[in-house]
């Protein structure tokens, strides 16, 4: 299999094994986390994340979704406690969506699908860049977020008010001002796994922290969400976009 990893039945997560062998390895993501099966442990702490919007850079369509990069040369925007040691530092945030409601998070609750996950991903400042700790089985920590459809999100509009100018693959644009933690559910209970990348190259080097509240998105704004023009331009054949055009097309008959 070439390198184009995506979605498709050609190029999708049953094939990434033959390019990525790692994708057989013992501490992979996402997984189904079960809340009956999770162990309670005293020793975590309460996340503690320190969020500066100055540090907010651009948003970026990388071809598999669109993501927010934050200037990471300081301690200004950080994750501590929580299950990790030491201090690490926010390089960016990105989502995950399906096509349709049913489906679309990377975890999932006792076998239940979220219409979208958000991850927000850090490196631990013991290493000294992100490219060196992604490497680290203890380099990256990703505070995961469930996505509800219900209110509308005033905090992700201004993601969506952006796409205008990401519409295709590569596109960045910039992407100043805004605080990640207005994407953050009040309370931070977590669950907490040690994991790996969930898309290639799938290193395990992930400390996942998945919150147990989910934040809301309403039914419109996670259509927008879906728009084919978005992050899948380039992978016309993705079957995100081709199931995403029969559901556009079937509401729009019916
Ligand atoms: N889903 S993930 O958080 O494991 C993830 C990515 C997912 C999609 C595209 C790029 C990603 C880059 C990551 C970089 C570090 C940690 C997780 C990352
Ligand atoms: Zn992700």
């Amino acid at each position: 299999m070439s390198h184009a990893w995506g979605y498709a039945a050609n190029n999708g997560p049953d094939k990434w094994a033959d390019s990525f062998p790692i994708a057989n390895g013992p501490r992979q993501s996402p997984i189904d986390i079960v809340p009956g099966e999770a162990s309670y442990d005293a020793e975590l702490k309460p996340l503690v994340l320190k969020y500066d919007p100055s540090t907010c850079l651009e948003i970026l369509n990388n071809g598999h979704s669109f993501q927010v990069t934050f200037v990471d040369d300081t301690d200004s925007s950080t994750l501590k406690d929580g299950p990790i040691s030491g201090t690490y530092r926010l390089k960016q945030f990105h989502f995950h969506w399906g096509a349709s409601d049913d489906k679309g998070s990377e975890h999932t609750v006792a076998g239940t699908k979220y219409p979208a996950e958000l991850h927000l991903v850090h490196w631990n400042t013991k290493y000294e860049s992100f490219g060196k700790a992604a490497s680290q089985p203890d380099g990256l920590a990703v505070v995961g977020v469930f996505l509800k459809i219900g209110a509308k999100n005033a905090s992700l509009q201004k993601l969506i008010d952006a796409f205008e100018s990401i519409k295709t693959k590569g596109r960045q644009s910039s992407f100043a001002n805004f605080n990640p933690a207005t994407l953050l559910p009040g309370c931070l209970d977590y669950w907490t796994y040690d994991g790996s990348l969930t898309t290639p190259p799938l290193l395990e080097s992930v400390t996942w922290i998945v919150c147990k509240e989910p934040i809301s998105i309403s039914s419109e704004q996670v259509f927008l969400l879906r728009e084919p023009v978005l992050p899948y331009q380039g992978d016309w054949l993705c079957y995100h976009t081709l199931e995403q055009l029969c559901v556009q097309i079937l509401s729009l008959l019916l």
